[in-house]
């Protein structure tokens, strides 16, 4: 079977992209949301993309950007895919699909059964799923919190789409993660971590050969 493919979510500086594709991931994550700790301008994530090798795809995630926002970050940065981590609407997934010519891959926040459902609609507009832990009422961040979520939930369950785990993953329960769920593409943003927004070099080298078994 094809190995894990991990994304490692919120570079800020080019050692991180290096660290990230030193380690084997296959997937570089730009943040483009104001409020995080791990949010990078137009101009640096531009920096960062030019500094990933062929291969790793390089990820902008946004949260309910509008289009003009939408325009800046895909003239000024290449990338190979967009994030959608806010509340898109099917509609608005197609459309952002259609107007970039970018794959887009949706976030659902899970913390239920019932939250599964938004899975099947929303996989017929965006060319990946990520399900994520969905935050608390009074978060700040619509992701990046380091929660998990109970990842029986998913055991047995299929989508028409790719999709990837997140949420409150780290080195120590990635593998335990992969084998309940049967997910083969994982994500992480502060559990490889020394503090909010300052990735781990030896962390994303940790995660990457704990995801890959
Ligand atoms: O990481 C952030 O700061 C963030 C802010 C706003 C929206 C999404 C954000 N992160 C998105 C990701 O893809 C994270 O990797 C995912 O939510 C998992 O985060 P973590 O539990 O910290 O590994």
């Amino acid at each position: 079977m094809a190995e894990v493919r991990v994304k490692i979510c919120g570079l800020r500086t080019v050692a991180d992209v290096d660290a990230v594709a030193a380690a084997g991931a296959g997937y570089a994550g730009f943040n483009f949301f104001a409020p995080s700790p791990r949010f990078v301008t137009v101009e640096a994530a531009r920096a960062l993309a030019l500094a990933a090798p062929p291969g790793l795809c390089k990820v902008a995630l946004v949260v309910d950007a509008d289009d003009a926002t939408l325009d800046a970050i895909v003239a000024g940065v290449p990338l190979d895919m967009l994030q959608l981590h806010g509340h898109e609407s099917v509609a608005r997934v197609a459309e952002i699909r259609a107007r970039y010519g970018l794959p887009v891959m949706k976030v659902i926040g899970v913390a239920g059964e019932a939250d599964l459902a938004a899975l099947t609609e929303i996989s017929l507009a965006a060319d990946q799923l990520l399900i994520d832990a969905k935050p608390p009422k009074d978060a700040v961040l619509p992701g990046g919190n380091g929660l998990a979520f109970d990842w029986r939930l998913l055991v047995g369950r299929k989508w028409l789409k790719p999709w990837m785990l997140a949420g409150g993953l780290t080195p120590g329960n990635v593998a335990e993660a992969v084998r309940l769920t049967g997910a083969r593409q994982v994500d992480v943003a502060s559990g490889v971590e020394s503090a909010p927004g300052v990735k781990d070099a030896a962390r994303i080298a940790d995660f990457v050969r704990a995801a890959q078994g």
